[in-house]
């Protein structure tokens, strides 16, 4: 199968009816925070961001372009959050190919073909998202190398040591961790590295706080611990290289958000949890031994 011969792939039901139901929320989504955020340059993200604001470039708040230059801030700092997760997937060649795990509508997917000149494949379990991501690669005459398939993560159509590097960009909360890193073990090839940048609790709070819990009922998933992530790793033969807490460098982009006409009532509950540590925004890096 070619890589853009979307056709002859059979698409499976949903594994569980979780899935199913993670699948109808993601075919549903379209808040203005995400669509207009990535109306911005085409790239469409469900990640957060992180640096610095960069206030001057706000301008004066009574200024009538004032809201939209908010929203290309926003988005400047979701865009960077991406790049800080492709410098840490080492050397990549033309000839590699890399798994974006749970890629929504791809747009980490297309800054790494474009950073990196590679293939990408994506996976989602959303329909809406899979569509979404193959238009806009077509757009941008990339769909030779860069598609989205519905897909579980956990059980993938990849070949044994097919990918050089793979990531999850805020889509690990949905899962096992023990069968999502078991399926990123089959995948890399030997010395690939996997990326991640996720919410986790912090062990160190003693249990998920009232605000991680609002998190989990919002988006309907399941934050694990920084502790599981570091076992699951351990016991799937990804060794970490880095272990990142970019939780102040996240905090600009939720107080920025918070007082935008863009939110959606979930900014209180982030900012509250990464200021109270119950709560920690990591990057973690690890090589497939
Ligand atoms: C918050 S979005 C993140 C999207 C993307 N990584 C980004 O940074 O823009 C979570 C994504 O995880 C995907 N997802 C959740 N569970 C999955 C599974 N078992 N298999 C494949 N994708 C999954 C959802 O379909 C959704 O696209
Ligand atoms: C860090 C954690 C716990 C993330 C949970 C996964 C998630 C929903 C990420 C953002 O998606 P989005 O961009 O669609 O959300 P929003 O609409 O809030 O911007
Ligand atoms: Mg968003």
């Amino acid at each position: 199968m070619t890589m853009t011969d979307l056709s002859a792939a059979a698409i499976p039901g949903p594994a569980t009816p979780y899935q199913g139901d993670i699948a109808r929320y993601w075919d549903h989504e379209a808040r203005p925070v995400n669509l207009r955020l990535g109306d911005v340059d085409g790239l469409y993200h469900h990640h957060y961001g992180i640096g610095e604001v960069d206030h001057a470039s706000l301008g004066d708040p009574e200024d009538s372009e004032h809201e939209k230059k908010v929203v290309a801030e926003l988005h400047r700092l979701e865009s960077a959050q991406a790049e800080v997760l492709l410098d840490h997937l080492g050397p990549i060649g033309r000839d590699d190919t890399l798994l974006d795990a749970g890629c929504g509508r791809g747009g980490s997917s297309v800054m790494a073909h474009q950073r990196f000149g590679c293939k990408v494949e994506g996976v989602t379990l959303s329909a809406k998202q899979a569509e979404f991501g193959n238009r806009r690669a077509r757009e941008l005459g990339i769909d030779g190398s860069v598609r989205a398939q519905v897909c579980n993560m956990l059980d993938t159509p990849f070949e044994k040591g097919q990918m050089a590097a793979s990531w999850n960009n805020e889509s690990s909360m949905y899962v096992d961790l023990d069968d999502l890193f078991a399926e990123h073990s089959r995948l890399l090839r030997v010395g690939g590295r996997y990326v991640t940048i996720t919410g986790c609790w912090n062990p160190k709070y003693g249990q998920p706080s009232k605000w991680v819990s609002q998190i989990n009922a919002h988006f309907e998933c399941n934050i694990h611990s920084r502790r599981e992530y570091l076992r699951a790793m351990a016991d799937n033969r990804l060794v970490p290289q880095a272990v990142i807490d970019l939780t102040p460098d996240t905090l600009p982009y939720w107080e920025l958000r918070a007082t935008s006409s863009l939110v959606t009532g979930i900014e209180e509950a982030f900012l509250e949890s990464y200021k109270d540590g119950s709560f920690q925004y990591v990057l973690i890096a690890a090589d497939r031994v």
